[in-house]
């Protein structure tokens, strides 16, 4: 197997310029190799930075230190050091992030907003919307829903829409912070398949899920973590 994403010595502190510059320490070299095809779960309390370390390998945080490897054909880039634009172009097509949470675009309607990630990859308006159809169709979203924006779904809707965005595109790393939360049973059952899939295409898989059969089913290893105390840092 080969590593499409490799975390070497991450170290984190928050510091709270409106609370005194308090340092809370939440990442401690904290290292990870993730290979295609499997599924990484952050396991760790509340509070023990899982959150913080996906969003550090998305390049949402700036890490203190350490690097963040990203596979790019030979070569490796630092997404630690990585300039906005760079790490703009690699969330169109390399990493995935999947949240519990649709940020709902005013006026684009559901299929719109599936159809979006296909169609900057250089996916025909055909393929997209058939993809986005089977992706809505497969999340239990009702086909009524699809022409509207999502402004006015209940919670569940627009997040199984975003879960249909999430896995429109094939992406070689897919960052999933608890996707499947707040979705009953049925169709969270979906988004574990999406999930199977995607490992079996090769994907290089993290992700932080509170249900413990979800975890049980999609794992292939936990990355364990555990909460800094405040003044370690
Ligand atoms: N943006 C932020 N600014 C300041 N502190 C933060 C920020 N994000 C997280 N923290 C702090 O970092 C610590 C770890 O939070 P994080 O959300 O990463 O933990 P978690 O393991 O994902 O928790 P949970 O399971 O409760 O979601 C917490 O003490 C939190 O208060």
């Amino acid at each position: 197997m080969q590593a499409l994403m490799i975390a070497k010595n991450i170290d984190k502190t928050f510091i709270l310029h409106n609370q005194g510059a308090a340092r809370l320490p939440v990442l401690r070299q904290q290292n990870l190799e993730i290979f295609a095809g499997e599924c990484v779960v952050l396991n760790g309390s509340s509070g023990s930075g899982k959150s913080s370390l996906l969003r550090s390998l998305y390049g949402n945080y700036q890490v203190d230190s350490g690097e963040l490897l990203l596979r790019q054909g030979e070569q490796w880039l630092d997404l630690a050091s990585a300039s906005p634009r760079q790490i703009i172009a690699l969330r169109r097509s390399t990493i995935g992030w999947v949240s519990q949470f649709l940020r709902v675009i005013p006026r684009l309607s559901a299929l719109d907003i599936v159809m979006q990630p296909m169609l900057e990859n250089g996916f025909s308006e055909a393929a997209a919307k058939a993809k986005a159809q089977t992706l809505l169709s497969q999340l239990n979203v009702p086909e009524r829903l699809w022409p509207l924006a999502p402004a006015t779904f209940s919670g569940g809707e627009q997040q199984r829409v975003n879960i249909a965005r999430g896995f429109a595109l094939d992406y070689p790393i897919l960052l999933l912070d608890e996707p499947t939360a707040s979705l009953d049973k049925h169709n969270a059952q979906q988004v574990v398949e999406l999930i199977l899939t995607a490992k079996q295409g090769g994907a290089a898989i993290v992700g932080i899920f509170h249900d413990v059969w979800v975890r049980e089913l999609v794992a292939d290893r936990l990355h364990n973590m555990q909460a800094l105390s405040a003044n370690a840092g």
